[in-house]
């Protein structure tokens, strides 16, 4: 039997990076397009920094099946589009009942959670804290701090990614915006529509989940 070999990564936290893994993905400002509130400011991010790295995935995938955790690091640089904190596209999994594990390793981010059915959590993260994303949560992250927000990740490699589910919402329910004080808040986005009983029970049918 060929067992897998057992793999070292190191993680550089002040790179933000995953050392010795197998793939590497950047987002740049353009590629961010459509996400943010205020298009006025995007424009003029885009104006000047179009190309710049807004985050970047670096990560271990050892082989395809549930049982393969893939794990790495995101890096997320800091700032804000008008009032609203940078953040990341967002998904939900692909196969829907797989969780994801995410380990803030400095800066300080929201992991931004909302259920098929609407439900929203926010949970403010710095250094060492730990969030479990549960099964079917749709998940992004933002950076409300002033650095590098930089966090592991792992979660079952056929997890699969699927971003269509927020733009057909027109984005995730609310959004997180510096509220003047140095802190943030959460205001609804009121281009959000919520999903329909039937495209929630898709989404659960589709994992093999009655709904
Ligand atoms: O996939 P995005 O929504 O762009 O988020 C960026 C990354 O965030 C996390 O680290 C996930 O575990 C990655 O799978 C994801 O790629
Ligand atoms: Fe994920």
């Amino acid at each position: 039997m060929n067992f897998t070999e057992p793999r070292l990564c190191t993680i550089s936290v002040t790179t933000g990076m995953l050392e010795n893994g197998d793939g590497h993905y950047r987002k740049s400002y353009r590629d961010l397009d459509g996400l943010y509130a205020d298009r006025a400011a995007f424009e003029s991010i885009l104006a000047d920094r179009a190309d710049d790295i807004a985050y970047e995935v670096t990560s271990y995938t050892p082989g395809g099946k549930t049982s393969d955790m893939i794990l790495g690091v995101t890096r997320m640089a800091p700032g804000k589009v008008g009032r609203e904190y940078f953040l990341t596209r967002g998904h939900i999994h692909a196969n829907g009942d797989r969780p994801e594990i995410y380990q803030t390793l400095s800066g300080r981010g929201i992991m931004q959670m909302e259920s098929p059915d609407g439900e929203v959590r926010l949970v403010e993260m710095g250094p060492q804290q730990v969030c479990y994303v549960p099964p079917f949560w749709i998940h992004r992250s933002v950076n409300i701090g002033d650095e590098d927000l930089v966090m592991f990740f792992s979660y079952p490699a056929d997890s699969g990614q699927d971003y269509s589910i927020i733009a057909r919402s027109g984005g995730m329910r609310v959004r997180i915006m510096d509220d003047g004080k140095g802190g943030w808040v959460a205001e609804d986005n009121t281009a959000w529509r919520n999903r329909s009983p039937e495209d929630v029970r898709a989404i659960l049918e589709n994992a093999g989940v009655a709904a």
